[in-house]
């Protein structure tokens, strides 16, 4: 008889252990943590009280703060540490993953300096690996709640999907496959720069109208800088995109989105991110969002202004005078 699948997430923050909770109804899961003291909560309290206050974990989950022990033990790979994190927590373990062990990330960011998406990382970490991404409009602590919510397993062979689909699967988690890794990746790392000006504009009080203008044209932004990189357009009304657009820039919970709303308050981004505790990718990505759109010769009004805001040089307030001065052309062109 086989024995079960061993899934290993690295990265005990609220995606992470949420995911490995996922996983761990379906088949043993291990997660790793880089505090020990974080990882004794969670095996004998069955809590991550930092990341999910009194969310009772399931059982099944058992956890360590010892990564080579992590990495020997996985089937399985899901690296859910921020993008920034990515490289150094795998080279402490390039050695130690056996071949052929599917790697999922989980991060929606781009590696600072190298423009790197996650899978591009983690495929120079761990080269030979299969390698592939969970996304998909995902609150964790809704998730964690046992509210129902859909996410998409994305690799670039469809047989590795799904066989890691059933994985995280539940009753209320429903998965769905994708072979365009680079159109779910992308959707997951730009909306979280639209949601930045959605919590800006809810911060300055706008109404739902342009709220949904913030929406619709951030989308076009996404779309079109995802094309002209080589992804599928499809891709971006569902799940990752769209999905993920609506769910982050309308949640209370989105961290990206306070983040948003904390500058219009008037806070330096400094003190936004230090205010929330928590990662929010958009803030270290909108500069290499905008080298990417420079070199794909791409239009990004909003994603510039927000760039413009996280980097100290423009208001809140002036963000969004400037994008009223963007000269509205044909719907489906550029700007
Ligand atoms: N939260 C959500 O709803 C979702 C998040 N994501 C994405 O998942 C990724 C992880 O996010 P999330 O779990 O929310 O982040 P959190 O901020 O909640 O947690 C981050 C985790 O990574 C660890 N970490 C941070 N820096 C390092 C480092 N340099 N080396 C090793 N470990 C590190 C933290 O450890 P410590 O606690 O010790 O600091 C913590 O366990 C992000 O890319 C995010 O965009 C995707 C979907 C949903
Ligand atoms: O990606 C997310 C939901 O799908 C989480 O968004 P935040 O990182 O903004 O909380």
């Amino acid at each position: 008889m086989s024995r079960p699948v061993q899934v290993v997430v690295l990265g005990a923050g609220s995606w992470g252990t949420t995911v490995a909770g996922l996983a761990a109804h379906n088949t043993p899961t291990l997660l790793w943590s880089r505090s020990s003291a974080a990882a004794e909560e969670i095996n004998t309290e069955r809590r991550n009280s930092r990341y999910l206050g009194d969310r009772e974990l399931p059982a099944g989950l058992r956890a360590t703060d010892d990564i080579i022990e992590a990495a020997r033990a996985a089937d399985v790979l899901v690296v859910g540490v921020p993008s920034h994190a990515i490289r150094s927590t795998l080279s402490e373990i390039s050695n130690e993953v056996r071949a052929w062990v599917p790697v999922l990330s989980l991060a929606k960011g781009l590696e600072p300096g190298t423009r790197q998406r996650p899978t591009e990382v983690i495929a120079e970490c761990l080269p030979g690996h299969p390698v592939g991404l969970l996304a998909g409009p995902n609150i964790a602590r809704e998730i964690a709640d046992g509210m129902a919510a859909a996410a998409v397993v994305a690799t670039q062979d469809d047989r590795v999907a799904s066989a890691l689909q059933p994985l995280f699967a539940s009753s209320v988690f429903r998965v769905y496959r994708n072979t365009d890794v680079l159109g779910c990746e992308l959707g997951g790392v730009l909306k979280n720069i639209v949601a930045i000006a959605s919590g800006m504009a809810d911060g300055l009080g706008v109404g739902d109208n342009t709220r949904a203008m913030v929406l619709a044209r951030g989308l076009a932004e996404m779309t079109r800088l995802g094309e002209a990189m080589g992804a599928d357009p499809r891709t971006f009304a569902g799940l990752t995109g769209v999905g993920d657009l609506i769910a982050t820039c309308m949640s209370p919970a989105s961290r990206n989105r306070r983040v948003g709303e904390a500058l219009a308050r008037g806070l330096t981004v400094e003190q936004a991110v230090a205010e929330l505790g928590q990662v929010a990718e958009g803030v270290k990505t909108a500069p290499t969002v905008m080298e990417l759109a420079r070199d794909f010769d791409v239009e990004m009004p909003i994603a510039a202004e927000v760039e413009a805001v996280v980097a100290g040089r423009r208001t809140p307030a002036d963000a969004y005078r400037g994008l009223r001065k963007v000269a509205p052309g044909d719907e489906h062109d550029m700007a």
